[in-house]
């Protein structure tokens, strides 16, 4: 057994001894991804990805369809060899030692899969064998799991009569079974109800908080905006450009001009004065509904803008994004990968 065995062992038995914790991690050395290519006979799904997903930090994977996202998340999770590139999971090589990065890396589907005639319970044990867990904590880890996705009651029920959004839960628990110090979902959100979405987010970023790595890939952009500290946008093959504090919703540099950029919705008792007030500060202002909108360098900006109005006497009753920070980067992607 390596030294790097005996630390993942000691963790996975604190996690398992620490209820409140649902993996026991405090720290790791996330995922990258350098240079990672992959075909299918011709096809280019992904060209050239490059990213990092900080160990406590949850990165989304946004792109349009057929941008690559899945084919990715399949390389990462050594269920797909890459053409070519390097990835390293919680500082283990993909290529050079696939059986210890899998040891640390949590993968979740966009549908459960083909183990559905095994009982959520079942499945769950099952995996903690193949993850070698050891049966007494297995057993302690299959309940805690059970409990973190609200399946007790139908744990001893076979997984192919459990809704969409109950096999969704069922295979985040699958995931989390090893102690994953990086962990990848393709879609989790998809199929769950509101209070699940919730609990679903709530349960990222305690698993964030704990020191693992969360690559989540998700259309739900309005979500993401809450959940992700970060995002990777994906078009085309290729890992195309990061938004960072997507969580804060976009800071902008001192000097407000900065990116992130993005429209602001403006409403004021006064609509004529609004309007010429933006006029002389020489922004250009578009009809939205329910107010006007300006595009600004960030909550700075914003902020001074909305200091100066005030200090005007401009009555303004309302100033908030129109959108996500991570809708509009993903609309101006969109609008670029159209041209
Ligand atoms: N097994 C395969 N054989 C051939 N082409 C494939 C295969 N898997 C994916 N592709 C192609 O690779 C491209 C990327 O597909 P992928 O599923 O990774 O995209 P995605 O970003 O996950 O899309 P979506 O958001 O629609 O799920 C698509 O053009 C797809 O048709």
């Amino acid at each position: 057994m390596t030294s790097g065995d005996e630390d993942e062992r000691a963790a996975r038995e604190n996690g398992a001894g620490r209820a409140a914790a649902v993996t026991g991690r405090t720290h790791g050395s996330g995922l990258v991804v350098r240079g990672v290519r992959r075909s299918f006979r011709g096809v280019v799904a992904v060209e050239e990805a490059d990213l990092e997903v900080p160990a406590g930090s949850v990165t989304a994977l946004v792109g349009p369809n057929g941008a690559g996202k899945t084919t990715l998340l399949l390389v990462l999770a050594g269920l797909l060899a890459p053409d070519r590139g390097t990835v390293l999971l919680d500082g283990v090589d993909l290529a050079a030692d696939p059986v210890a990065a899998r040891a640390r890396t949590g993968w979740m589907p966009d549908a459960l899969g083909s183990w559905e005639s095994l009982t959520g319970r079942e499945l769950l044990r099952a995996m903690a064998d193949a993850h070698g867990v050891p049966r007494a904590q297995a057993r302690r880890r299959v309940d805690e799991l059970l409990a973190l996705v609200h399946l007790e009651d139908l744990a001893d029920a076979r997984a192919q009569v459990l809704s969409r959004g109950q096999k969704q839960r069922l295979g985040l628990a699958r995931a989390l079974v090893h102690s994953p110090a990086v962990l990848l979902l393709d879609e989790p959100a998809s199929g769950l109800d509101p209070r699940s979405r919730v609990e679903l987010r709530d349960t990222l970023r305690r698993l964030a908080g704990e020191g693992v790595a969360v690559l989540v890939s998700s259309h739900v952009l309005s979500e993401l905006d809450e959940l992700a500290d970060r995002a990777v946008l994906v078009a085309g093959g290729r890992t195309v450009d990061v938004v960072e504090d997507v969580g804060a919703g976009g800071r902008g540099a001192d000097d407000g001009t900065a990116r992130p950029t993005r429209p602001w919705r403006l409403r004021a008792l006064d609509a004529d004065l609004l309007r010429r007030a933006l006029a002389d500060r020489g922004l250009p202002v578009r009809e939205g509904p329910g107010g006007l909108d300006v595009v600004l360098g960030g909550e700075l900006a914003a902020a001074r803008l909305l200091a100066e109005l005030v200090a005007d006497g401009v009555p303004v009753v309302a100033f908030a994004p129109a959108t996500g920070l991570l809708e509009q980067a993903y609309l101006e992607l969109d609008e670029r990968s159209r041209r």
